[in-house]
């Protein structure tokens, strides 16, 4: 027996000056399920969340939530209906409770005391995000992830009959979205109606119970659970027959030793172990780790956009120089170029056009020295055209401002602008967040040939599938430093993950595709570690060598990989643990065991 349609959509039109962003869709949800909206960026998968919303007026059609209409925010949350919205909406000023309880006065000042509420986001907040969270905190000192659990807190305060959420697994890594999944599960199980829009297509694969697929403002097609395959979606959010888009790739191999950028005695937190790190010409190093690890401070540093805590990062330059790379200035002068997954905190410029937030380097580089005078407003534009065309982004006209796209459209202009600045070094931190599987297929594909050129890139992802057929070799951080690393052209996604979660030995790290990949193969055939033409001669007392040999399997001092050595020597840093809760789930999508690590 189906259960009862609680969200029912008919020939709905929304259009926004000549932008049809919907253009008679009909669709329609039931209580206990979870349905997904489907479709490439700009296809109006958002623009429906917030009409079903009742937050946005529509321009023709029905809409009809648990039988009302709601025309506003408040009717809406009156109905019983939550949205956790694509932005990531937070007062970065105010507390975490305050924005946990922002919006939601009228349903609870009368009947909850400060004390509770402080008491209750506490508790949601833990529950959520697996961690204690302080209440009190202000939630701009807070990473993009605990900001997305706190979107969701606020929808989950009033247990909704509806629950919407759009890309609210994108700032999530893998242990969040599964505890994200359960509560979902959870709610649909009690008739809660979820709608989800998201690009991560295994994750919805595995857990939608039906899928509605849009296409340019329309709906094309319904997919029952059994139906909800990749060649299915594609199928429909294309309008072509493609076949899985699985076309086997083999990451990019450097064809020379030679080194775009170096680390040497790096650390990114005060109190994390410090490790060298080289990347060659032609590789692309995937980064990866539970969030929170460091590996977003890492990329970060090797962009000049944070301060590393110790050590120092440099970039080649065109004569066979080394610069220094320690400010944002400094990156660009070594030609770094760094694209955000964040692009709400560093990326877009609201307030300016789309055009001027993809061109905008050039511009100030034109200012500033004169060096790039050649670039006028006709080469601009054609390097805007070629960028947005490589990348498939879905605008109006090129004056209109960034905030009129969709939010996947938004990202491929940071990442246009990434391109734009014709850099020897990408530096890409998380960038897929919210793009669609045409656009990132695109970048894959720019960034191999870009490293096939001989230029480097970095690339942070929290999406593990990302890296295959794709990295060179990837890195996996933990407790703020470099845990293990693995080979990309043998790579297993479970391997990764085991390591993310503390579960493998770390030996990866001293190989040749770990974090310099020159010493370990110097020191594999045998010849004199490699640096950077420094030879230091170091007596080691007797005893020490002793102890050093006893624990690294008979090895002489000078052949143990010196990343295993600072480990020894290196005091381990006192750290919260932090506590995982694994839980395993059937066919069904019911926990079939759990267990805390
Ligand atoms: N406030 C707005 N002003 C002008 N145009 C808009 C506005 N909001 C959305 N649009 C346009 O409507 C269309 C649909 O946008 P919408 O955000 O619904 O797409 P989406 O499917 O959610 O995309 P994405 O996957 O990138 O998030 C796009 O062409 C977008 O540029």
């Amino acid at each position: 027996m189906t259960s009862r349609e609680t969200i029912l959509v008919r020939g709905v039109k929304k259009y926004f000056g000549p932008t049809r962003a919907l253009d008679g869709v009909s669709f329609s949800a039931r209580a206990g399920e979870i349905h997904a909206i489907v479709g490439g960026n700009g296809c109006g998968k958002s623009t429906l969340a917030k009409v079903v919303s009742g937050i946005l007026p529509i321009d023709g059609g029905t809409v009809s939530i648990l039988g009302e209409t709601p025309s506003t925010p408040a009717e809406s949350r009156a109905l019983g209906i939550s949205t956790v919205y694509q932005e990531v909406l937070v007062a970065d000023e105010s507390s975490v409770v305050d924005n946990i309880f922002m919006g939601a006065d009228r349903l609870f000042s009368k009947t909850l005391s400060q004390e509770r509420k402080v008491a209750r986001a506490a508790e949601l907040m833990e529950e959520l995000s697996g961690e204690p969270v302080d209440p009190h905190a202000l939630v701009g000192t807070l990473p993009l992830g605990l900001k997305q659990w706190i979107t969701i807190a606020r929808a989950l305060l009033s247990e909704p009959k509806i629950l919407i959420l759009d890309e609210s697994s994108a700032a999530l890594d893998f242990d969040s979205t599964e505890r994200l999944f359960a509560r979902m599960r959870a709610l649909r199980n009690r008739g809660t109606t979820v709608l989800i829009v998201t690009h991560r297509i295994a994750e919805l694969i595995r857990i939608s119970d039906r899928a509605t697929v849009l296409r340019d403002g329309r709906d094309v097609g319904v997919l029952e659970k059994a139906e909800i395959t990749e060649r299915n979606l594609l199928a429909l959010m294309t309008g072509e027959d493609r076949g899985t888009s699985h076309a086997v790739h083999t990451a990019p191999q450097p064809r020379t030793p030679e080194r775009a950028m170096k680390a040497r005695n790096l650390a990114v937190w005060p109190n994390a172990r410090s490790f060298d790190f080289d990347l060659r010409r032609g590789e692309i190093v995937g980064v990866a780790g539970l969030d929170g690890q460091g590996q977003d401070a890492f990329v970060r540093v090797l962009a000049g956009v944070a301060p590393a805590a110790r050590g120092l990062v440099q970039v080649a330059d065109r004569n066979d120089g080394w610069l220094p790379v320690r400010t944002l200035g400094e990156a660009v002068k070594g030609r770094i170029a760094y694209v955000s997954g964040d692009r709400k905190r560093e990326g877009i410029f609201a307030s300016l056009s789309i055009f001027e937030n993809m061109v905008m380097p050039l511009y100030r580089e034109k200012k500033r020295a004169g060096i790039l005078g050649i670039i006028d407003r006709p080469t601009l534009t054609t390097i805007f055209k070629r960028e947005a065309e490589n990348l498939l982004i879905k605008f109006g006209a090129k004056e209109d401002r960034i905030t009129s796209l969709s939010g996947g459209n938004q990202q491929k202009v940071l990442i246009g602008r990434g391109f734009a600045m014709r850099p020897d070094v990408i530096v890409l931190n998380d960038p897929a967040r919210g793009i669609d599987v045409g656009a990132k297929t695109e970048l894959y594909k720019h960034l191999r040939a870009f490293a096939e050129e001989g230029r480097a890139v970095v690339y942070m992802s929290s999406e593990i599938e990302e890296f295959l057929g794709f990295a060179t070799r990837v890195i996996v951080f933990r407790d703020g430093a470099p845990f293990d690393a693995f080979d990309g052209r043998a790579l297993e996604t479970k391997r990764v993950l085991e390591a993310m979660f503390g579960q493998t030995s770390g030996e990866g790290l001293a190989t040749a595709h770990g974090l310099t990949p020159k010493r370990a193969r110097t020191e594999r055939s045998g010849g004199a570690p490699e640096g950077d033409g420094v030879r230091v001669q170091v007596s080691v007392p007797a005893e020490i060598k002793a102890t050093l040999r006893s624990g690294h399997d008979g090895l002489s001092p000078q052949q143990v990989p010196v990343e295993r050595l600072v480990a020894t020597a290196t005091p381990k840093v006192a750290m919260a643990p932090k506590t995982i809760r694994v839980v395993e789930f059937g066919a069904e999508g019911q926990p079939r065991s759990g267990a805390s690590r």
